[in-house]
């Protein structure tokens, strides 16, 4: 390897004529790093190499969004510290994976908000989650044990979100890249963020008719792709119900 990138330097040098034109003089791809050099300085560019768990993703048949998806944003929150629990539990895995006809699903969800508004595409904070995160975040969860699976489904059971049938996601306008105002953060867990109590908040003051017609285009575009929303989270929609899941797909563990 340190000879390769030696001889590189040197072809570099010796390219140096040509370089005034055109300073890119080698790109060398090696193990999904991206090494260019440029007037003999090497700069590594682009992503790591693909880690085990997206491999594992991609083996089980799960498809990127944003490959299938063009301009669709995706800020995989659980692969920060910008959770409600403050840890990065998915590593290196950054892009969103859904099965295929739920990735088509939400193509066409898309595509219906496109239509209604250009200006406008998905923001998705999460999509298939393996069930060692959906324990950590079981675990995670302060909250009486009873309530528990409003917010985040037990691991006993398996959430849709482990066979990578559900998806989570607000709506964001492309010039800014930033959510529309929902009236609530993702994974903000109590009534101001529940569909279900929407009149109650609006009454109290707690959210404005502006944050629940947002929340309604979302519903809106989400349903006429076939999704369906649950009643404690604006922000969470499921493609298939529990038992087709179960008889279509497998667990990602
Ligand atoms: C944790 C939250 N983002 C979520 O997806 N909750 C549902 C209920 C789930 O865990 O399936
Ligand atoms: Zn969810």
């Amino acid at each position: 390897m340190k000879r390769l990138i030696a001889s590189l330097i040197i072809l570099s040098i010796l390219a140096c004529g040509e370089s005034r034109q055109n300073n890119t003089i080698v790109t060398l791809k090696e193990n999904g790093h991206e090494k260019v050099i440029k007037d003999s300085v090497i700069m590594e560019l682009t992503s790591d190499p693909i880690g085990e768990l997206e491999q594992r993703l991609i083996d089980a048949g799960l498809v990127d969004l944003q490959k299938e998806i063009p301009g669709l944003l995706v800020d995989l929150r659980y692969s920060t510290k910008n959770n409600f629990f403050g840890k990065d539990v998915y590593g290196k895995l950054t892009r969103c994976y859904l099965q295929p006809e739920v990735a088509s699903s939400l193509k066409k969800a898309h595509s219906v908000l496109q239509q209604k508004d250009s200006t406008l595409t998905f923001l998705v904070y999460d999509g298939v989650r393996p069930l060692s995160v959906q324990q950590i975040l079981w675990d995670e969860l302060d909250k009486p044990e009873k309530i528990k699976p409003l917010y985040v489904a037990d691991p006993q059971k398996g959430s849709l979100h482990n066979y990578g049938v559900a998806v989570d996601l607000s709506i964001a306008d492309i010039r800014t890249g930033k959510s529309l105002d929902m009236g609530t953060d993702f994974d903000f867990f109590g009534y101001p963020a529940y569909p279900d109590r929407e009149d109650q908040m609006l009454r109290e003051g707690k959210i404005n008719e502006q944050q629940v017609e947002n929340r309604q285009l979302l519903r809106k575009v989400m349903n006429a792709a076939g999704f369906k929303g649950i009643g404690s989270e604006w922000w969470h929609f499921n493609a298939f119900s529990r038992k087709n899941a179960k008889e279509k797909f497998d667990i990602v563990k």
